[in-house]
């Protein structure tokens, strides 16, 4: 660790000497995996130029955000220049991509730049994607558009504001070159923070190859970086693949509970860390539906809202396949323990979403029916199409105020809705805490404002096509504090079903 290093980027210059100031990379994965990548260098981008800085996630890695927004800073997180302490490199993986393995993926617009410790004194890459092509590019041109690069930007800091485990953007720079997509959009480089780059296709990756040594490499390096407390064990597999799935039935949960579906849940977008990472076609579902699914590639419906336990599982199952060569061979119960595991995640997910359903009711006991109790809820959610949000954001209202809003939220299931709302008030009457409590308690967890599709949408469109990053940057603040009721962030609380919106309009005079 390195955590005595300056915590500001900031030297004295004396002159002469070379930049004024440095990313002080330590860099594990370059110096101690080799072959699990290829060195390479990032294009330079021919006229690079911020659209986005995340001044709070560079003080949390110890960088000046004044300093870093300079012009060496640009011209490091553009591939115009190296830092000196950078050691760029772009790692292999595969993955099974909507069911299908594929061997050879990698970073193929991708760059891992180097390693952070940040002032928490945890190890975070730093990475580059779009900044052009590498040996794992195939037939892609390595470049990323400007829209995609801040969707992903909006919707990690709208995840960490809800405060679910995600990658994050430092930055997003516009490379100054247009891209070969629909309309020509400009190029642009997503620098993203993350616990690590590994993956479940990480490992996949030498599973597929047979590579032994390189699997055990891998595990330890892992298992060092993500689960420090299991360095020691002289079998690593099995408890790793248990934190594994420990990490990801919570993620899945979380997920749930805010209603996001992540859309592409290929094993090489699910994280060894548990951070949500790859907001490709991800959305936040509005009218409750489980089938719901907004990936126009999915059209099996493989990673819609309901799916993702059980996608997240065979996602597993597909790790523990990888992990099963480093298995100890002399114990013939091996291969039964791992799939125990792989099983366990459905118990693991159940409780964490039994977990999420009880806070966002309101409730702290456990009571055996409670599960039943929400599970109807959802119910009466999915015969209307309710607004997720809306619904249980005014159910948190209803606790200690009135519930108007909530009966014309649902329409024809009024009188349904009523005698529901019956028996939870009984069941919290059986607390024994304050109506107080119980409303801090859902309120915690059912967010006032999510990124809505549609916001989101506009929001980059005018930044890609009027170059006015005016709506991106109020929705973005907005999204900074999802669980307050904030009055001037009512417009953004607005679904885009025409009906429902006029309602909640009305309602509260928005
Ligand atoms: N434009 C591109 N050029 C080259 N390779 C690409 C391009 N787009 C995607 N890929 C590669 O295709 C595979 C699957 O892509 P996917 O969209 O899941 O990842 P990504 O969004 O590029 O990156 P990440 O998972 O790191 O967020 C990855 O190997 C990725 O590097
Ligand atoms: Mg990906």
């Amino acid at each position: 660790m390195r955590a005595s290093t300056p915590k500001a980027v900031s030297e004295p210059k004396t002159p002469g000497t070379g930049p004024a100031f440095r990313l002080p990379f330590d860099n594990s994965f370059f110096r101690d995996m080799q072959g699990f990548y290829v060195p390479w260098k990032p294009e330079p981008s021919p006229a690079p130029a911020w659209v986005q800085f995340n001044d709070a996630l560079a003080l949390e890695l110890g960088l000046e955000p004044a300093t870093l927004k300079s012009a060496t800073g640009l011209a490091w997180l553009s591939g115009v220049e190296m830092p000196a302490e950078a050691a760029p490199l772009a790692q292999a993986y595969a993955g099974h991509q909507f069911g299908q393995f594929s061997p050879h993926l990698g970073d193929g617009r991708a760059l891992l730049l180097g390693e952070l410790i940040d002032t928490a004194g945890q190890r975070r890459d730093l990475a580059l994607k779009g900044s052009g092509r590498t040996p794992f590019s195939r037939r892609g041109d390595g470049k990323a558009a400007l829209g995609p690069a801040l969707r992903e930007y909006l919707m990690g800091e709208a995840m960490h504001a809800l405060g679910i485990p995600t990658t994050r953007a430092l930055a997003v720079i516009r490379t100054g070159e247009r891209v070969n997509r629909e309309g020509s959009p400009p190029g642009a480089i997503l620098v993203r923070v993350a616990a690590s780059h590994l993956r479940v296709g990480t490992f996949e990756f030498f599973a597929a190859r047979e590579e032994e040594v390189m699997l055990r490499r891998l595990l330890d390096y892992a298992v060092a970086r993500h689960d420090p407390a299991l360095a020691k064990l002289s079998d690593k597999p099995i408890p790793m693949l248990e934190a594994v799935c420990e990490r990801q039935a919570q993620l899945i949960a979380r997920w749930m509970g805010v209603g996001f579906i992540h859309g592409v849940m290929n094993t090489d977008n699910m994280s060894i860390s548990g951070e949500t990472i790859d907001y490709g076609p991800c959305a936040f579902m509005e009218g409750f539906d489980p089938a719901t699914v907004f990936s126009s590639i999915d059209r099996q419906g493989r990673y819609a809202y309901g799916q993702q336990p059980a996608m997240a599982q065979w996602n597993l199952a597909r790790l523990a396949e990888a992990l099963l060569p480093v298995l100890d061979a002399r114990d013939i119960d091996v291969v039964e323990r791992v799939e125990q595991v792989v099983a366990g995640f459905a118990v693991r997910f159940d409780r964490h979403w039994t977990g999420q359903l009880r806070a966002k009711l309101g409730l702290a006991a456990e009571e055996p029916d409670d599960r039943a109790l929400a599970d109807d809820f959802l119910q009466l959610l999915q015969r209307e199409k309710v607004d997720f949000t809306l619904a249980f954001r005014l159910l948190s209202d209803a606790i200690t105020g009135p519930d108007a809003a909530l009966h014309d939220l649902f329409g024809r299931e009024r009188p349904a809705l009523s005698d529901w709302l019956a028996r939870w008030r009984q069941r919290m009457a059986r607390e024994g805490r304050t109506l107080q409590d119980c409303a801090a308690t859902a309120w915690s967890v059912n967010p006032f404002v999510i990124p809505r599709n549609h916001q989101v949408e506009a929001a980059l469109s005018s930044a890609v096509d009027e170059a006015d990053l005016g709506p991106f940057e109020r929705l973005l603040a907005v999204l900074g504090r999802p669980y307050e009721t904030v009055e001037s962030a009512r417009p953004f609380t607005l679904p885009a079903s025409p009906e429902v919106a006029a309602a909640h309009r009305t309602f509260c005079g928005t």
